[in-house]
């Protein structure tokens, strides 16, 4: 092989890892519906079971909407976190992207392609080539070693020994468990089985990385160990992930956008900025309520218009700064920051802004604030 074509070949699986190339959503779900119990099918849309309650529901029908009218997207290369207390509906969700659950009513597409529509084969290779799934219990094989564990859904593809084995050590070494390739399960921490989990799952090269609370039985350092891990993988790869999480903490670590459910519906999905700093109820307010907001929100939304010649003075910082950065800025020069975005202040941040932030008493922040008022 010529070293262009090695260049190639490189380039080809990063574009089958990203699904570069291809355009719009990954996922792409509308008014999905997944109801347990007696006759499903006469709950989805039916208003005489649309005003109730999930409880008043399940008295009245039996039934259990898990997922209740959900629409949303996934877009191409987004963490995108699901987000919930425990019976919220998060696991049926994700199970019915690949139809490990089977849907009642709505629509599915991944690539544009109707996954409601795909027949047994098809789905096959949904489930084991176009996306991998990470679990809370890492579900490995307890008398294979970490490479035959690793090389697994490999070996289901129906790759060669030589070859699967080749890949697996790669994506060994990927997730940092280099030397211990011939330990079986039983040998290693909580952590180090995740990332075990992690490196099968990242084997196949999946377009999409599907995690289901993966991280929830770990202790806390580990566990962060392992978001630093995923952050790391998706910065090196851009990878599409989708990741549920119970931990409000976990979801604002990991997440570009971050879809919170309450009894099978969506309460609101947004980037974590715009949910800390803009919750859209009682119920998400009261969520967020002992968040570190100035870990969260930027100075975009916490800045002020420049008066006289703050515009041309102050350090520049970038719109999409977070206060607990601009604070040490400001804290350093003794003096206002200016927020700026190519060429144009877009406005100003000094203390009080700042400490507003901290203090909760920007208020539901709304639209970011200021305006662009000059040219630098
Ligand atoms: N097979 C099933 N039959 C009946 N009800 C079910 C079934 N699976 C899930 N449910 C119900 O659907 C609702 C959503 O469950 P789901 O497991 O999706 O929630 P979750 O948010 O993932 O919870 P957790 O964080 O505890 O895993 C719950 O009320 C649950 O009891």
């Amino acid at each position: 092989m010529t070293g262009t074509d090695t260049a190639k070949t490189a380039t080809n699986t990063a574009e089958a890892a990203t699904g570069a190339g291809r355009t719009g959503p990954v996922f792409a779900v509308r008014d999905l519906w997944k109801v347990f119990g007696p006759r499903a099918q006469r709950i989805p849309g039916n208003p005489e079971y649309a005003g109730l309650s999930a409880g008043e529901l399940r008295e009245r029908t039996g039934c259990t909407a898990a997922v209740r009218d959900v629409s949303f997207e996934v877009k191409r290369g987004e963490v995108f976190v699901v987000m919930g207390l425990s019976g919220s509906g998060k696991s049926t969700l994700v199970r019915t992207l690949t139809r490990l659950i089977e849907p009642t009513s709505g629509s599915i597409a991944i690539d544009g392609e109707d996954v409601l529509a795909m027949d047994k084969n098809r789905l096959r290779e949904l489930r084991r080539h176009q996306t991998a799934m990470v679990f809370q219990n890492f579900g490995l094989l307890p008398h294979r070693t970490v490479l035959d564990n690793v090389a697994y859904g490999l070996e289901i593809q129906g790759m060669g020994k030589a070859e699967r084995r080749a890949k697996a050590m790669e994506v060994v070494a990927k997730v940092g468990l280099e030397g211990l390739e011939q330990r079986r399960p039983v040998q290693l921490s909580g952590g180090q089985q995740q990332r075990v989990g992690l490196a099968r799952a990242l084997a196949v090269d999946p377009e999409v990385l599907l995690f289901d609370e993966p991280f929830s039985a770990l202790d806390p350092l580990i566990r962060r160990d392992m978001q630093e891990e995923v952050i790391r993988l998706h910065r090196e790869e851009g990878r599409t992930m989708v990741f549920i999480t119970h931990d409000l903490s976990e979801a604002l670590r990991l997440g570009d956008r971050i879809m919170l459910m309450r009894d099978g519906g969506i309460v609101q999905l947004g980037t974590p900025e715009e949910i800390v700093a803009n919750p859209a109820d009682d119920y998400v307010r009261d969520f967020v309520r002992d968040v570190a907001r100035e870990q969260v929100i930027s100075v975009r939304r916490a800045m002020r218009q420049a008066d006289g010649d703050e515009a041309t003075t102050g350090a520049a910082i970038a719109p999409d700064t977070l206060v607990v950065d601009a604070i040490e800025a400001v804290a350093r020069t003794g003096a206002h920051c200016r927020v700026v975005e190519g060429n144009r202040t877009l406005g100003v941040v000094d203390e009080s802004q700042l400490l507003a932030v901290v203090a909760g008493l920007d208020g539901d922040a709304g639209e970011p604030r200021g305006k662009a008022v000059a040219a630098v």
